[in-house]
């Protein structure tokens, strides 16, 4: 029991030394669909524990990114590690020990439809833990499908069965499975009503604190970006042209990115964050006074 102990530890000082708190590195990227390139000399970082929000325009490459970093586009050129292992040209069974420790919600959710909820989340602990037996598995994906605010009954319904918030939040029960440190989300609330979208986002961050994970999310929803993303990547002329925290963005002069922030979405983003703030920050002083 000592000897687990003390392995479960050093397995946790070496997460946490590793790659120098970096989760994510992109040197040089270089990907494209025959004569169409996608990316271009593009670099990233991902630091360990954020959530890093990743915009640009339609078609600008941000699942393509996502694609290469997980090992699903292989790229012409470049270099990617993940936790400090380099992921190009790794064969499945080397990189298996990194690929377990990311979860990925796709555009749409991407779920089984002739799986029920529950058999979706079982997947990828079928496939990376066979050795699990049924009641175990039954169990954890049980444990997962509540933790991402769904009721208990969502598990042995089929995708059909559920609204499309219901289906994204089944997605990220998926995505959790296997207990990852990273988990990558493709346009979560893209979708749903604002009230929804809402609810994701505070799912998103509430998981992210408690559980330490880092998040690379694609979106193109404001509100998100200002309510949960720590910094936020943004991708245009087949590069990262900017990384930073909004407010560091809105310092650049990029025609782009201050379109993006400062057209009448951006600002009415900006507006309702600061809203937002004001009420928090009258209500911190109201609990002083008492
Ligand atoms: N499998 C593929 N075959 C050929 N072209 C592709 C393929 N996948 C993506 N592309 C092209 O690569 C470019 C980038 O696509 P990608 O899906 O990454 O864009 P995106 O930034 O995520 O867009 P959106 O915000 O609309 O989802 C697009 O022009 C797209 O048509």
């Amino acid at each position: 029991m000592a000897a687990e102990i003390e392995s479960v530890e050093e397995e946790r000082v070496e997460k946490a030394v590793e790659g120098n708190g970096i989760a994510i590195c992109v040197r040089d990227l270089r990907t494209s669909f025959g004569d169409q390139i996608v990316h271009d000399g593009l670099d990233l970082d991902v630091r360990k524990g954020e959530i890093l929000g990743v915009v640009g325009g339609s078609g600008t490459g941000k699942s393509v990114l996502m694609r290469a970093i997980i090992g699903l586009q292989i790229p012409d050129r470049g270099e990617i590690e993940v936790f400090g292992e380099p992921m190009i040209g790794r064969l499945d069974d080397e990189a298996l020990a990194i690929r377990k420790r990311w979860g990925v919600l796709f555009q749409g959710g991407a779920l089984f439809s002739t799986l029920t909820v529950a058999e979706n989340v079982e997947v990828p602990i079928r496939e990376y833990y066979p050795n699990i037996g049924a009641q175990l598995r039954d169990e954890i994906a049980a444990y997962k499908i509540r933790m991402t605010g769904l009721p208990a009954d969502a598990g042995p319904k089929y995708p059909a069965e559920l609204s499309g918030g219901m289906r994204k939040r089944a997605g990220l029960a998926r995505a959790l499975a296997l207990d990852p440190d990273l988990l990558f989300l493709d346009e979560p609330t893209a979708g749903l009503d604002p009230i929804g979208a809402a609810a994701f986002d505070d799912q998103t961050r509430r998981l992210q604190r408690t559980l330490g994970l880092t998040v690379f999310l694609i979106t193109h929803d404001l509100d998100t970006l200002y309510s949960i993303c720590d910094r936020v990547a943004v991708l245009a002329d087949k590069k990262v042209i900017a990384v930073g925290t909004i407010d560091e963005l809105l310092a650049t002069d990029h025609p782009w990115i201050q379109e993006y922030f400062n057209g009448p979405r951006g600002r009415a983003a900006t507006a309702a964050v600061e809203r937002e703030r004001g009420k928090t920050a009258a209500e911190t002083q109201a609990d002083g006074r008492r």
